[in-house]
């Protein structure tokens, strides 16, 4: 879409956010294929965590606050899924789940910068309770990303990662909607991520962290291959813990970091495999092991998770044919990037057009209070929006108000009359006086 000189994101014009917000809404009225059950947030523990159900947890038990922390971000983390042995001792600040999706969203960072290429589709593979997800929407803008596709085989994983995003997204809204960017689509999928899924072929970036070694390494290495053989992104970041850490937590050599782990590579396996794979797929270039965590007094054994970083060197595009999708879609949810810059400059623009139209006619004064003045229902002025209904519908009426107020410097008031929502102008004002300074404070931003 765009490609910017100093990779920060470029600014868009409104016709192109209102057209990205239109596409949007016809995206989200798209069937899901499947509903999923609702998980509920309070019971729910991701199937390869080895404790109990938290439910027969005696109360005050600590260790059961300790993990609804890190799953849902109560308290001081907001890890959502972090090995057990390594929230034992809470040996990592930040924890390792935040070091983890800064390590990708630094990679992802350089990469645009490095290639000049916005990352407008992105791909996270065993996504989750989709921790990665919510760790990087603040920077999506910044990416250029568009669309966002995520994939896990567990429901219970995926129901809980949509309703921990929705609430992200709903929480840091205000925040969100100040951000440069178009409007994100993010899709969540249920599949085996060892079937290629067209949907997810040629995507800007593939990442997939702490899923491998879930999965016997045959076939962990037989994803590996389909990504870099079948899908190829433009970059893939995958990640795995490294066995030889586990001494840090005090645990026995052999012994795994979960019960669901199937292996565990120790730091020479990991990077032979990265080499291997060099040579099998010499379209992309994979960085020797990346290392992330470490703690005070175990620099020799490198960091708790190795990352491999791959980048495609060649132009290549998939060859796996359309028609194979066999994951189905099962969520969907927008992150509303820009749209307060947006809704602010249609409403400046349909103020302007009102007020050039409207007749301040001094029989229709209001001669209440200290100064005659003029009442019109913000309705009236809304209905100049140059905008599709999806997107005018989502601009409040007293948000508009304020932003009227704020674009006249305040030379209009908020009046708000028998449950209507308007504006007051008083009988001191011009048209031409409000048009000067609404066109004057709009150069200034
Ligand atoms: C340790 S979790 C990591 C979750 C997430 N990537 C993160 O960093 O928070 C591993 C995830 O891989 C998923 N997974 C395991 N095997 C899978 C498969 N064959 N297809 C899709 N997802 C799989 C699990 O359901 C689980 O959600
Ligand atoms: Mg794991």
């Amino acid at each position: 879409m765009t490609d910017v000189g100093d990779g920060w994101g470029s600014p868009y014009d409104d016709q192109t956010y209102v057209n990205a917000y239109d596409q949007l809404e016809i995206a989200l009225l798209e069937p899901l294929d499947r509903v999923l059950p609702l998980a509920n947030l309070e019971e729910f523990r991701p199937k390869f965590k080895n404790q109990q159900n938290p439910r027969q947890k005696k109360k005050g038990n600590s260790g059961d606050a300790e993990w609804k922390d890190a799953i849902y971000g109560f308290g001081t983390t907001d890890e959502s899924d972090i090995d057990d042995h390594e929230l034992r001792k809470n040996y990592f600040q930040p924890p390792l789940q935040v070091q983890r999706n800064s390590f990708v969203k630094n990679t992802l960072m350089d990469f645009k910068r490095s290639t000049q290429m916005d990352i407008n589709r992105l791909g996270i593979m065993g996504c989750g309770e989709m921790s990665l997800e919510r760790g990087l929407s603040e920077f999506f803008g910044v990416f250029g990303t568009i669309n966002v596709l995520s994939v896990d085989i567990d429901q219970d994983s995926l129901s809980v990662g949509q309703q921990l995003l929705q609430k992200h997204l709903t929480q840091h809204g205000d925040i969100l909607s100040c951000e440069t960017g178009l409007p994100v689509l993010m899709r969540s999928y249920l599949g085996d991520i060892l079937e290629p899924d067209h949907r997810f072929a040629d995507l800007d970036a593939i990442v997939s962290l702490e899923v491998v070694e879930h999965i016997p390494l045959a076939d962990a290495k037989k994803f590996v291959n389909n990504v870099l053989g079948i899908l190829l992104p433009r970059i893939f970041i995958f990640s795995t813990p490294n066995h030889e850490y586990n001494a840090v937590f005090g645990m026995k050599p052999g012994e795994f970091r979960h019960d669901d782990h199937k292996f565990e590579m120790e730091r020479k396996e990991f990077a032979n495999w990265l080499e291997e794979l060099s040579i099998r797929f010499p379209h992309y270039r994979i960085d020797p092991p990346h290392f992330i965590g470490m703690t005070p007094g175990y620099k020799n054994l490198s960091g708790a998770s190795q990352a491999a970083v791959c980048r495609l060197q060649d132009d290549l595009n998939t060859t796996l044919p359309q028609e194979i999708t066999p994951y189905e879609s099962v969520g969907h949810v927008a992150c509303r990037l820009g749209s307060r810059m947006v809704a602010y400059n249609l409403v400046r623009q349909a103020f302007l057009e009102w007020v050039e139209k409207v007749d301040l006619c001094p029989t229709k004064l209001i001669n209440e209070g200290f100064l005659p003045y003029w009442n019109f229902a913000i309705s009236n002025i809304l209905h100049h929006l140059h905008a599709p209904i999806s997107f005018a519908s989502t601009i409040d009426e007293k948000v508009a108000i304020k932003y009227i107020q704020g674009m006249t410097s305040h030379k209009v008031h908020m009046d708000c009359v028998n449950g209507i929502n308007g504006i007051a102008i008083t009988k001191s004002q011009t048209k031409t006086d409000l048009i000067a300074t609404v066109r004057d404070n709009a150069k200034k931003i």
